[in-house]
């Protein structure tokens, strides 16, 4: 087992980062007024950790045994039958889903799959009404139609089901929904939570780490704990016991956003341009997000970019980025900044250097 699984926390009271969280969450399973939540933060922060936590907190260790199922849907939709196809990971108390994955289809599933799930209450052992936990993911990547019938759901059915929302950024999710829920953000871990949470690691798997090695780990990491834990095992494969200067691996897909912020500076024509837009199609085939890309070649690009350029470029990819969300295709938008960046550095350029 991945070290990220195997130290994954199992309790609300075991977490090592967001305790405070943590215990909030433990005063509401305790009240029995749970409302439905929300739960944002970027990519690693420890948005799962503390869902599964707080799942294990309302119904014990049985919310841990999960199955997973692929089931096959048949929605009417008017005149036509859409047929759906859905993986759903559940235990007797709840179901998790990813609704977003039926693309332009995710409405039906919010409007019959989820409906109907919400609908059926559960009896607790005692006799009494219990009510059915529903996990949707990534509810940021839902279309406006999907998020305005889960409005409704949730509105509908609160006495039966207690949604458990879960996305990166709650930008996209429609007010409507937010103010239906209780936001719970979850932010980066900071420097030192990362290191406390690897040092625990090395401590459990018998390590001995060198001074200033956990804060390396964690400078690399760009605050996301998955991906410091995924570092440190890497570290651990390929060379135990660790050396002070021992070089931190950093993600092939970045080397690669590092190359195409290097042509960029290089060359700025439509040549280059095509050639960059074929490097951005590959990292986007490899499920690299759209978002992520465009904010690492801001990165890099940054890094090599004149002190009075700066803040005009971060106002484009702020610009670009926005209708990037508003639109359907990334690549346009990536391209359209590429573009814009080119243009104000070769007019830079020219204006310095003749
Ligand atoms: N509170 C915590 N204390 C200790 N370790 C944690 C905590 N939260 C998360 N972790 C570790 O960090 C890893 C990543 O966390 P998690 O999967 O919860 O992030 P996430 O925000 O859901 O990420 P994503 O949005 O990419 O799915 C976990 O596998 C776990 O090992």
């Amino acid at each position: 087992m991945l070290w990220v699984d195997k130290y994954r926390p199992k309790t609300l009271d075991k977490v090592l980062v967001h305790e405070d969280v943590a215990q909030n969450l433990k005063k509401l399973v305790t009240e029995q007024d749970c409302p439905h939540l929300l739960f944002y933060g970027p990519p690693g922060s420890g948005k799962k950790t503390l869902i599964m936590a707080l799942l294990r907190q309302m119904f014990g260790a049985s919310a841990e045994k999960v199955k997973v199922e692929n089931k096959n849907w048949k929605v009417d939709a008017g005149s036509r039958t859409i047929e759906l196809e859905l993986t759903t990971l559940s235990s007797t108390h709840h179901v998790e889903l990813n609704p977003s994955d039926a693309g332009f289809q995710d409405r039906y599933i919010v409007q019959e799959i989820i409906k109907e799930m919400a609908k059926n209450r559960p009896i607790d052992t005692k006799g009494k009404k219990g009510f059915k936990v529903l996990v949707l993911n990534e509810v940021d990547k839902l279309s406006r139609e999907a998020q305005h019938s889960l409005r409704r759901t949730m509105e509908k059915y609160s006495a039966s089901c207690r949604l458990i929302l879960c996305c990166d950024s709650s930008s996209k999710v429609t007010e409507a929904v937010r103010s239906r829920c209780l936001n719970i953000r979850v932010n980066a871990p900071k420097g030192d939570e990362i290191v406390k949470v690897l040092e625990f690691i090395g401590k459990k798997e018998g390590l001995q780490l060198p001074s200033g090695f956990a804060a390396r780990i964690a400078e690399k990491s760009n605050r996301s704990l998955r991906r410091a834990i995924l570092s440190f095992e890497t570290c651990r494969v390929q060379q135990y016991p660790f050396t002070n200067n021992q070089v931190i691996p950093s993600m092939d897909w970045e080397e690669y956003v590092f190359e195409i912020a290097s042509d960029i500076m290089k060359e700025q024509s439509p040549k280059r341009l095509f050639q960059v837009r074929g490097k951005l199609y590959e990292l986007l085939v490899n499920c690299i997000p759209p978002e992520i890309i465009l904010k690492r070649l801001l990165y890099e690009l940054l890094k090599k970019l004149d002190f009075e350029l700066k803040h005009e470029v971060c106002h484009w990819a702020a610009y670009y980025e926005h209708r990037m969300r508003l639109g359907q295709k990334a690549i346009f938008h990536i391209e359209a900044f590429v573009a814009k960046f080119m243009s104000i550095y070769k007019g830079f350029l020219i204006a310095t250097f003749g």
